[in-house]
């Protein structure tokens, strides 16, 4: 049978025959092996592993046990030689991490109560591979982190940086207190998990929003790190990334790192180099007059680590791009990859493949983790994917990884989570334009049907497959709904499978309003036009009542091909229905009062967040460069008075720069008068004549650097 193993390993030379698993083994060279290798060892083989038996050999290159294939080990760092025959098996390490390796390759082999012949030579494409807890929003649970570490361990993931946005310790303002006890034995017991998984946890911070380029934050920051140390940790980062101000002048960066690893990371005997993430970290922000990535090029000590997260922010990396930043930094970047992170679209779920990367950046990156979505076990799926691609680029496929991390995370439920997975994976409109593949398969028959339908005819066929795609929606929701066995997967997801519930009721549900309009049954179509109107009320309310978090709040689902199919096939229906029958049937209609114009280049694409009488723009994690006459306007679709209104910047003294204003035509503007409250936010109103515009612009001398933290406007009739 063709070998089956996660990440697919380099080289596989298969015999075609096979032995029955023998009853015991003989372990040869437990006493030098990587302990955690034999530990894994005798965990899935248990009693039948002992002093009699078929020869097992497992260790180091160098090790008693392995002296004959020595030169069979791939000579690279975590590198395995695997080999299986009918005289013995041999499980041997380029280094302790490859005998462990070797131990989970030698563990998936087992197959239906037989062991394959089999030789393999194994090693990974990426030194450092793993993922960043690096998100804004609520930090992954001890639990949700002790489940992480243990899956990178099956899947030969080597590294988890911990460096949560929100958590004070790790950030402002606490990063130079020591944790509280209860969290500092937390962080001992991951630190522990994650080396029984050869995992190196790696705990970053995060001083720049508030460090003081003096002697006393420097001493501070080296005692945190002691404190660290003292823990457990071997490995460290410092995060300098959305920050402005002090804290981001390369010199003084570079000045502290140097002296961090001269002064920490080259003097304790068994701490790995030290990884920042520098102010400037995607090419879309780089300055050339800046001089940033150059300081950091010539002056930052070479040992140490630089993380990269592409073109831009959000972006698929490419082997130019890769040599790019390698010029700029001579050294290879150390790839900080934001995906499948959400905390830009929390209202949506990333479930999808992972694609886009270049197969041929081995050469030019020394790390490569994931920024993932604050669903720790949601992120599993692309966090399965990134496991192989790292590993092994070149044989990586997008689709067949996609479809057996499926099958790992969810073995009693594929085809459902397949269903869910494949409509959960765009992320709308979003301030990065990153945008995700969603609906692949059904995408062509809802666009071919849909015109079909406009046209005047509705293919047979097509809306068959369209409804069986409707009904497998809401077939999988149920059947995820009741599944109990990943609790911790279905608890985070569940708000998304009663919207996939509902989604599936409303596509089934249009079609069936479709066809008695077709047939001129009104009583039906009536009866279907107000199903549908309840499942889009129940859909607004779930919308309302589930993840209310303050940046995108809600509930999204098939946001990409089936909801704006439900939506097409409800107007159309209901518009003939209309025609025919003389009726004055309301539409879905999504409209929006109020529309966005900027000209400051991160907010173009910045999505509103509209409520019955409230317009939200989406806050930004990313520090924005508000330029001399850049304006950021809301025009609504009426006039309106302006009760209230709220702005947020962050920063620290006045905003003289910046003035608030109104206007009824887009000509004359009057001026908001703007009060600071106790929290630093400014508020206005405008009760005067109604007006259509709102707008803020920097009528000051230069470039601003600001938080959009919050900015919203109360309108009424
Ligand atoms: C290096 C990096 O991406 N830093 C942050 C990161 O913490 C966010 O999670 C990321 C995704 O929104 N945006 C970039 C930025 O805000």
């Amino acid at each position: 049978q063709d070998i089956q193993v996660q990440p697919s390993p380099r080289q596989v030379n298969v015999t075609g025959k096979s032995m029955a698993i023998p009853v015991a083994f003989r372990l040869v060279g437990e006493q030098e092996a990587n302990p955690h290798a034999i530990t894994l060892l005798k965990q899935s083989l248990g009693d039948r592993l002992g002093t009699e038996g078929f020869p097992l050999y497992v260790g180091e290159k160098g090790g008693r046990g392995v002296r004959g294939v020595k030169r069979l080990i791939p000579d690279h760092p975590e590198g395995y030689y695997l080999s299986i025959t009918d005289k013995a098996i041999m499980l041997a390490g380029n280094d302790e991490r490859g005998t462990y390796y070797a131990v989970r390759t030698f563990m998936q082999l087992f197959h239906e109560g037989h062991l394959p012949f089999v030789e393999i030579q194994d090693y990974p494409d990426v030194r450092f591979r793993g993922v960043v807890e690096g998100f804004y929003g609520t930090p992954w649970s001890h639990e949700a982190r002790l489940r992480q570490l243990r899956f990178y361990g099956e899947n030969k993931l080597n590294t988890y940086i911990y460096g949560p946005k929100d958590d004070p310790y790790h950030s402002s303002p606490n990063w130079r207190k020591p944790y509280p006890v209860k969290e500092a034995a937390r962080l001992a017991e991951l630190v522990k998990v994650a080396d029984e998984n050869e995992v190196d946890f790696v705990w970053a911070i995060h001083p720049g929003l508030d460090i003081r380029w003096e002697t006393s934050d420097r001493d501070s920051l080296m005692a945190k790190f002691e404190h660290m140390y003292d823990l457990g940790v071997r490995s460290f980062a410092v995060f300098f990334d959305d920050i402005s101000g002090e804290g981001a002048k390369a010199d003084r960066q570079v000045e502290l790192l140097n002296y961090i690893d001269d002064h920490f990371v080259q003097v304790k005997p068994d701490v790995t180099p030290l990884i920042v993430c520098p102010t400037e970290y995607n090419k879309g922000w780089v300055r050339p007059e800046s001089g940033y990535l150059a300081t950091i090029g010539e002056k930052l000590n070479p040992s140490v680590e630089v993380m990269w997260t592409g073109d831009r922010v959000i972006s698929e990396i490419t082997k130019e791009g890769v040599e790019w930043i390698r010029e700029q930094i001579k050294r290879p970047s150390y790839i900080w990859w934001n995906f499948p992170v959400s905390d830009y679209v929390r209202d949506h779920l990333l479930l999808g493949e992972v694609y886009g990367n270049g197969k041929d950046i081995a050469g030019s990156i020394s790390g490569f983790v994931a920024n993932p979505m604050e669903w720790a076990e949601a992120s599993k799926l692309a966090i399965y994917c990134v496991a192989d691609y790292t590993w092994n680029m070149q044989s990586y496929d997008r689709f067949r990884s996609w479809h057996r991390a499926i099958r790992a995370i969810m073995p009693e439920n594929v085809e459902a989570f397949t269903v869910f997975a494949r409509h959960n994976s765009d992320l709308g409109e979003n301030v990065h334009r990153f945008r995700r593949e969603e609906s692949v398969e059904i995408q062509p028959v809802a666009e071919r049907f849909m015109k079909g339908y406009r046209e005047g005819h509705c293919d047979e066929r097509d809306f068959l497959a369209l409804q069986d795609e409707f009904e497998r929606v809401a077939e999988a929701a149920d059947l995820l709904l009741i599944d109990r066995e990943n609790e911790a997967l279905i608890e985070e997801i569940t708000p998304w499978l009663h919207q996939f519930k509902i989604l599936g009721d409303a596509g089934q549900e249009v079609l069936a309003m479709l066809k008695a309009g077709e047939r001129g049954d009104r009583e039906l179509f009536l009866r279907k036009y107000n199903h549908v109107k309840a499942l889009r009320k129940r859909s607004y309310e779930l919308e309302r009542q589930f993840n209310q978090n303050p940046y995108q709040p809600g509930v999204k689902t098939g946001t990409t091909v089936l909801q704006p199919l439900v939506l097409d096939v409800f107007t159309e229906a209901t518009e003939r229905f209309n025609r025919q029958n003389g009726t004055d049937l309301p539409l879905l209609a999504d409209y929006s009062p109020c529309k966005l114009t900027t000209n400051v280049p991160q907010l173009e694409s910045l999505p509103l967040q509209v409520y019955p009488n409230r317009v939200h723009l989406t806050p930004l994690l990313e520090v924005v460069k508000w330029p001399v006459g850049g304006y950021l306007q809301l025009e609504f679709d009426d006039a309106y008075r302006i009760p209230g209104t709220r702005l947020n910047f962050d920063v620290k003294g006045d905003l003289s720069w910046g003035v608030m204003e109104v206007s009824a035509d887009g000509e004359t503007w009057q001026t908001v008068a703007l009060t600071r409250d106790t929290r630093g936010r400014l508020n206005g109103k405008w009760e005067d004549a109604p007006v259509k515009f709102v707008r803020f612009t920097n009528t000051g001398e230069g470039e601003q650097q600001v938080y959009l933290r919050e900015f919203y406007v109360v309108f009424s009739l």
